[in-house]
């Protein structure tokens, strides 16, 4: 069970400061939704331990998450700017999800294949970032997210400025991960990507 406990941040300056408070459990899908500037990124971003806040606790199993880094938070995050290393090419980029150290395993790079067959993107395993449409770097980067197999994926705005058939692709990507028990905390302003993706809805 994923636990955010009366979380409350503002940036410097704010005068009034936001509380959030939900919990959702394994395999479930939680929509954050409000309006532009109503704090959606700014949770995940607390959640993802990228900010820090001024009270309040997250839980993961019951075990407090307040103290623990970035890097060893039982989730990965899927956010609007990509982050896609632009020197490495997409297999590197998926398998650095995989192994920091790319360590890749022949089945590593067996799964990454599949993977990029699901979303349409055989054969574009050499290229750089670069070359790539914006698209298709959503495309990586929510797959590099989901081979990472955390517990938790945070998503903001996994699937804008998609084409319909990529984002049903991927909302069928993302059903497949909650079938599995990824626990989903999705940042949408997409009425269809709510209803079909999300169990309940967190109301900023
Ligand atoms: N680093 C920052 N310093 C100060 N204020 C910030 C900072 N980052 C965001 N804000 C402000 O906090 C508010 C919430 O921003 P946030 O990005 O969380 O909203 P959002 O709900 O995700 O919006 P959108 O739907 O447009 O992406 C906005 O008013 C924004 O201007």
């Amino acid at each position: 069970m994923l636990e955010v406990k009366n979380l409350v941040f503002a940036y410097s300056g704010q005068t009034d400061p936001w509380s959030f408070q939900f919990a959702a459990a394994p395999g479930q899908c939680i929509a954050i939704h409000g309006a532009s500037g109503s704090g959606k990124s700014t949770l995940l971003n607390l959640l993802a331990g990228f900010l820090e806040p001024r009270s309040g606790d997250i839980l993961w199993q019951q075990e407090s998450l307040r103290n623990c880094p970035p890097w060893h938070r039982p989730m990965t995050s899927v956010f609007q700017e990509h982050n896609l290393f632009e020197h490495l090419n997409v297999e590197t980029n998926i398998g650095l999800g995989i192994h920091p150290g790319l360590k890749l395993t022949p089945q590593d790079r067996q799964a990454i294949r599949e993977a990029l067959q699901s979303v349409g993107l055989e054969g574009f395993s050499k290229r750089l970032p670069g070359d790539l449409s914006g698209g298709q770097r959503q495309r990586v980067a929510l797959l590099r997210a989901i081979l990472r197999r955390q517990p938790i994926l945070l998503l903001d705005e996994p699937l804008t400025g998609l084409d319909r058939e990529a984002r049903d692709t991927l909302r069928q990507l993302l059903l497949e991960q909650k079938a599995k028990g990824v626990l989903m905390v999705l940042a949408s302003h997409d009425e269809d990507d709510r209803r079909i993706l999300a169990d309940s809805t967190y109301n900023l």
